[in-house]
């Protein structure tokens, strides 16, 4: 095992674990992106999967924001995408700037899991550069904060396959599921088993918590949720846990738009569930009933609403889930690319003093 720095704010992972903090820990999804014109800076000179490929290039983005609002973030993510797993077995994935990702030759038809998957997929050989990354990306942050790792949770990633790229339907990847319900099974299948790999090397490699994001979890009604997505996020936990035993570390799962399956989420072996902002705390605290923390859940738009809207939104959301215990303050998504940096900061600050100040009262 490498050897790492010691940690000096371990905020998140006792929260994760559901000790006792002294007050509510936070980072935010996509916290290395366009928003930051740093990032846009070397996007500009880099390709997006360059980027990822590379690792210096990927330790210097991810430490971007961490080093903007210095001790103002619990947490790392690293710099990635979730997309690099289909990239590993055999497709095609270019990055298009303004527009997202695009697939030039999707999935078609089931045939194509043999004709075109590659079927044996050894992460160290096709994803070990984002193991290198992490390694590389630990060492920098210098204890600083904990470092997080991430895959695209199984239903996301299949209908990327087969959509080709972001869709408004997912009408394609679902005529797979209702059509080829057995084949479309298999294919879960095939990623679940690169996934548990990937975030098991990417444990190995420094990752201290790790966040599996079924972007897509709300597309599906719950009798399919339970189907198609469910079974596949909960092998994922059970076996990367079990494989990794005393070396686990703590899970989060982030279905979005998935709040009908609060209760079956919080029994499957995640540590955290991130919550998107259409579940109010209260209701989502009487579901999981303490099994898990709790992590979201702001509206990500409410940053461009000036700071007294984005202060009092997050006393409210710290008053409803609480600040000193089982809860990590985030968006509800990722942040998007034309929010002002400095309404970041005004979030963060206030989650810092706002928490501490609670905490003091409570
Ligand atoms: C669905 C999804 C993707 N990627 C991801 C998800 C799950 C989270 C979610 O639901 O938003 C996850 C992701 N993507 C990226 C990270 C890096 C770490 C971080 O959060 O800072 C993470 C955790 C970088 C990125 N991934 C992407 C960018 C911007 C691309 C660019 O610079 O051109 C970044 C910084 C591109 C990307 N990648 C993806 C899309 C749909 C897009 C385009 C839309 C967008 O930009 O928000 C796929």
């Amino acid at each position: 095992m490498t050897e790492f720095p010691p940690l000096k704010n371990d905020l998140i992972l006792r929260a994760a674990r559901g000790e006792k903090t002294e007050r509510a820990p936070v980072w935010i999804m996509r916290q290395a992106g366009r928003y930051l014109p740093e990032f846009r800076e070397e996007r500009e000179k880099h390709d997006f999967f360059t980027i990822c490929r590379t690792p210096e290039l990927a330790t210097l983005i991810t430490l971007q924001p961490i080093n903007r609002y210095d001790g103002l973030f619990d947490a790392a993510i690293i710099f990635s995408d979730i997309l690099v797993i289909p990239q590993a077995l055999g497709l095609v994935v270019e990055m298009v700037p303004g527009k997202g990702p695009h697939f030039p030759s999707p999935l078609e038809e089931p045939a194509d899991i043999d004709n075109r998957l590659n079927k044996k997929v050894d992460v160290y050989k096709e994803l070990g550069y984002v193991f290198d990354a992490i390694t590389m990306t630990r060492k920098a942050l210098e204890g600083r904060v904990p470092l997080l790792g991430f895959i695209g949770a199984p239903w996301t990633l299949m209908s990327y396959m087969i959509e080709g790229g972001g869709s408004n339907t997912l009408s394609k990847s679902k005529t797979w599921l209702f059509k080829y319900p057995e084949e479309s099974k298999r294919l879960l299948q095939i990623i679940t088993d690169v996934a548990v790999d990937f975030l098991i090397g990417q444990i190995k490699a420094g990752a201290q918590m790790v966040q599996v994001f079924e972007s897509w979890g709300g597309e599906l009604s719950p009798h399919d949720f339970k189907l198609f997505s469910l079974p596949y996020i909960k092998q994922i936990a059970d076996r990367v846990k079990k494989q990794l035993k005393d070396d686990a570390v703590p899970m989060t799962i982030f279905c979005k738009g998935s709040w009908y399956a609060l209760e079956s989420l919080s029994e499957i072996g995640y540590d955290t569930i991130s919550l998107d902002w259409t579940i109010d705390p209260a209701y989502a605290k009487s579901i999981t009933k303490g099994r898990v923390t709790l992590q979201g859940n702001m509206d990500p738009s409410i940053l461009y609403g000036g700071d007294e809207i984005i202060r009092s939104t997050v006393r409210t959301m710290l008053e409803g889930f609480g600040t000193n215990e089982r809860y990590i303050v985030n968006l509800g998504h990722g942040i998007l690319p034309t929010v002002d940096p400095e309404a970041v900061r005004v979030f963060l600050t206030t989650v810092h003093s706002v928490g501490l100040e609670l905490n003091k009262n409570s």
